[in-house]
């Protein structure tokens, strides 16, 4: 390529960016417009979020991918919020967790991410009122439920709002180059098992592994001492400057980890919806096929089943449960009332866009 040719390319691009800065600003002026319309009321739309970006991604023929398109313009919708109120997001911390990434992933840069000790704490401080919305850990694809959150879910006052897929990549971190003198592994119990066979096949039986509260915060302890590696992800990987000896463990190749998003507003209909729901069956035979029924009259299609101890007596069950479509509308609007009717307990967890990126 010639400069020439170079510099007619660079001129091209410093007069579409100006252009480019133009519009944004034009469309975060209607942001704004938008939010004094609202009043400080409610601001974060979810509904509408997701419809902007299933939108752009149809509307897209590249060269971008529609990945990248929707990316930017999560993050263009998150600068545009942020102008009427920024968001504070919780999640459990500490800083560089899977579920800091996720909070980022579904709110963009511009949301404030909080972190807290716990995923209890990070409910409380949204039920309390001290931050906007909460992000938790909802199932991973190797190690299924992640209980905490199913329970704090029963009972929480907060609503669904949304939900985060996230493809999840381990690493064996280290302050030092090598494998040498590795004594301890710290991660959270939940990677610890996503990595299991490789750090049984890798990794001398001698070395000990403790579950910590996060991976971020096994990523900490590993930062603090050289005898001690930790699995983390990327983000752990750059918040605390360890490097990596081992890319990519995890044992399963696809390893992903669901979010949920909740807060204390419902969602109305996207045209791509799901609601999740938890209910409890009477304690006799072919319960809980009778609960399940009205889905199949109905024509509602399942995407998740999952049992728990209910906690309120021994060997009883409460069912979490994932439906297509959205529960103001036909006809889960109708499974809902035949549900009322049989089961002995449901709550309805929220109704939400399925995720868009
Ligand atoms: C502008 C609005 O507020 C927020 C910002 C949005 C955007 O930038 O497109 C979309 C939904 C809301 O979360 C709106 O409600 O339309």
């Amino acid at each position: 390529m010639s400069d020439e040719q170079l510099k007619s390319h660079r001129d091209a691009i410093d007069a579409l960016d100006v252009e480019i800065l133009q519009l944004l600003n034009k469309r975060a002026g209607h942001a704004r417009s938008i939010g004094e319309l609202k009043g400080g009321g409610l601001v974060y739309r979810p509904e509408r979020e997701a419809q902007v970006l299933a939108r752009v991604k149809q509307l897209n023929n590249g060269p971008l991918t529609d990945e990248s398109i929707a990316k930017l313009f999560r993050e263009i919708m998150s600068a545009c919020l942020s102008i009427e109120r920024p968001l504070t997001i919780a999640y459990l911390g500490p800083e560089g967790t899977f579920s800091q990434s996720a909070a980022i992933k579904h709110f963009g840069h511009a949301a404030v991410t909080l972190a807290c000790a716990s995923i209890d704490e990070a409910f409380r401080v949204v039920e309390a009122r001290s931050a906007d919305y909460v992000v938790a850990p909802v199932e991973n694809s190797t190690e299924g439920a992640v209980g905490r959150t199913l329970d704090l879910m029963v009972s929480t006052p907060l609503k669904v709002c949304g939900e985060v897929v996230l493809r999840i990549h381990h690493h064996l971190l280290r302050r030092e180059a090598n494998f040498e003198g590795i004594r301890r592994v710290y991660s959270h119990a939940q990677s610890l098992s996503q990595c299991h066979e490789w750090l049984n096949k890798n990794l001398p039986v001698e070395v000990e592994r403790i579950s910590v509260s996060s991976n971020a915060e096994a990523a900490r302890l590993a930062s603090l001492d050289t005898s001690c590696a930790a699995i983390a992800g990327d983000a752990a990987a750059e918040r605390f400057g360890m490097l990596k000896l081992a890319e990519n463990i995890e044992d399963e190749p696809n390893n992903t980890t669901r979010f949920l998003a909740l807060g204390y507003h419902e969602t109305t209909a996207s045209g791509r919806d799901k609601t999740s729901l938890v209910m409890s069956a009477q304690n006799k035979p072919g319960a809980v096929h009778q609960l399940l029924s009205p889905l199949a009259e109905h024509g509602v299609s399942m995407t998740k089943f999952e049992s728990r101890p209910s906690r309120t007596g021994l060997w009883e069950y409460v069912f979490f449960v994932d439906i297509e479509g959205h529960a103001a509308e036909l006809p889960v609007l109708k499974t809902l009332e035949a549900l009322r009717e049989r089961a002995a307990f449901v709550k309805v967890l929220g109704a939400y866009p399925v995720a868009v990126i």
